[in-house]
């Protein structure tokens, strides 16, 4: 379908709704795999970011395995078909039902954030008769120079284990027969786009793997996590992030030893630009001080911009004329910050029209709401394009 009959079609539909160009992903991630093969590292993908099933399909189709931080994940990881050991499970507050159901399920690997909830997970796993491979989460105390909210590797955050405790969680894995120690993990943060970030995580990593050998105790896992950003303002110039580079680095700076395989966990730079969030104005309100587009999508469904001052590039699908106006493109929820962007610049927008806002396949979908009683979420792809 061409861009022309792809908006032909959309007017048809009732709004607002998602819709997820799987050919987009395709495309990503055809660009990832050939940058991540030439070093042989493993993909487990965020399913914070996006896990409707029809792009889960498409990350087991590439041999993806699943990063998850609850119970549900873990069970939609499993639904939709990824192989168990492939899973791995973080999150600084697994509830003792969730750790028995990734051990049930026999999960690849607990990303483990505490000493207290490493006992929790021997104790279960001690119970049923299981064991549990663990990486241990580390805090690099490294700035991803990105929003505040979104910054995780921090001593101030509150993920990974304190340092402090590292003596006694190597006493419990040594001595423990429920728990494998199998390696280490970090995550830094995300929409992370000064790479030199990454830089400084590796060198950090680099001092924690000589702890490990100093302490002779194997690594096998090293996995850095994900946090790779991608170019809101140029969706379709930039559709795939840069790969290239976020790789090299991690091939340049960590030291790796035979035997160890690097892992990554990336959500957003995967699924982001596939996605857009398609509203229609309901009315155009002239204020005293600026003009409003009021469309029917609110917060409620995409909430990144009113959250973090988000920015994403919004256009008029339906007017072709210069943008030469300038609206404050707001939903229709009781909140002020329900605002998708201000001073907006569009061709003359009137109501009925189509308003796309862009680059919203990462963290939009995940993260509605059913605040103010809205319905449910409309969600549309390029597969359903052939119907
Ligand atoms: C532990 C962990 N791994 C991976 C991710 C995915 O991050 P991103 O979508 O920025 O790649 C997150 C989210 O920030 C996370 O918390
Ligand atoms: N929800 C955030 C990303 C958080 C990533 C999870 N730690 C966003 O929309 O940008």
């Amino acid at each position: 379908m061409t861009r022309n009959e792809q908006i032909k079609w959309f007017k048809e539909q009732e709004t607002p709704f998602y819709f997820y160009d799987l050919e987009k992903l395709r495309m990503v991630l055809k660009a990832l795999d050939h940058e991540m093969d030439q070093y042989g590292y493993h993909m487990h993908y965020a399913l914070k970011a996006n896990a409707n099933f029809k792009v889960l399909t498409e990350m087991i189709d590439h041999g993806y395995g699943a990063d998850c931080v609850s119970g549900g994940e873990v069970k939609r990881a499993l639904e939709a078909g990824f192989d168990p050991q492939k899973v791995v499970f973080a999150g600084v507050g697994k509830s003792d039902s969730e750790i028995k159901y990734a051990l049930e399920n026999e999960i690849g690997c607990f990303n483990v954030e505490s000493l207290e909830e490493l006992e929790v997970i021997e104790e279960l796993a001690k119970e049923m008769n299981k064991t549990a491979n663990i990486a241990l989460r580390l805090n690099p105390d490294v700035d991803a120079k990105t929003h505040h909210y979104i910054t995780t590797g921090l001593n101030e955050n509150k993920f990974g284990l304190n340092p402090n405790d590292l003596d006694s969680t190597l006493a419990l894995l040594k001595k423990s027969k429920n728990l494998t120690f199998k390696g280490i993990h970090f995550h830094i943060g995300s929409q992370i786009t000064e790479l030199s970030a990454f830089k400084h995580l590796c060198l950090k990593a680099n001092d924690f793997l000589q702890w490990f050998r100093d302490h002779k105790l194997k690594v096998e896992w090293v996995n850095v996590g994900g946090g790779l950003g991608i170019d809101y303002e140029n969706p379709d110039e930039k559709l795939i992030p840069d790969f290239a580079n976020f790789f090299r680095i991690f091939h340049q700076f960590l030291n790796l030893e035979n035997g160890q395989s690097l892992h990554f966990e990336l959500g957003r730079a995967i699924v982001a630009q596939m996605g857009e969030f398609i509203t229609r104005v309901l009315y155009i309100k002239k204020g005293i001080s600026r003009s409003f587009a009021i469309v029917d999508g609110g917060m409620s469904e995409l909430i990144r911009p009113a959250l973090y001052q988000a920015f994403h590039k919004i256009e008029n699908l339906s007017q072709k004329g210069d943008p030469d106006h300038k609206y404050d493109v707001v939903g229709p929820i009781c909140e002020t910050s329900d605002t998708f962007g201000k001073q907006v610049s569009l061709p003359k927008t009137k109501r009925g029209d189509l308003i796309s806002v862009r680059s919203s396949g990462a963290y939009g979908e995940v993260m509605a709401s059913q605040y103010n009683l809205r319905g449910p979420l409309k969600i549309l792809t390029s597969d359903d394009e052939m119907d």
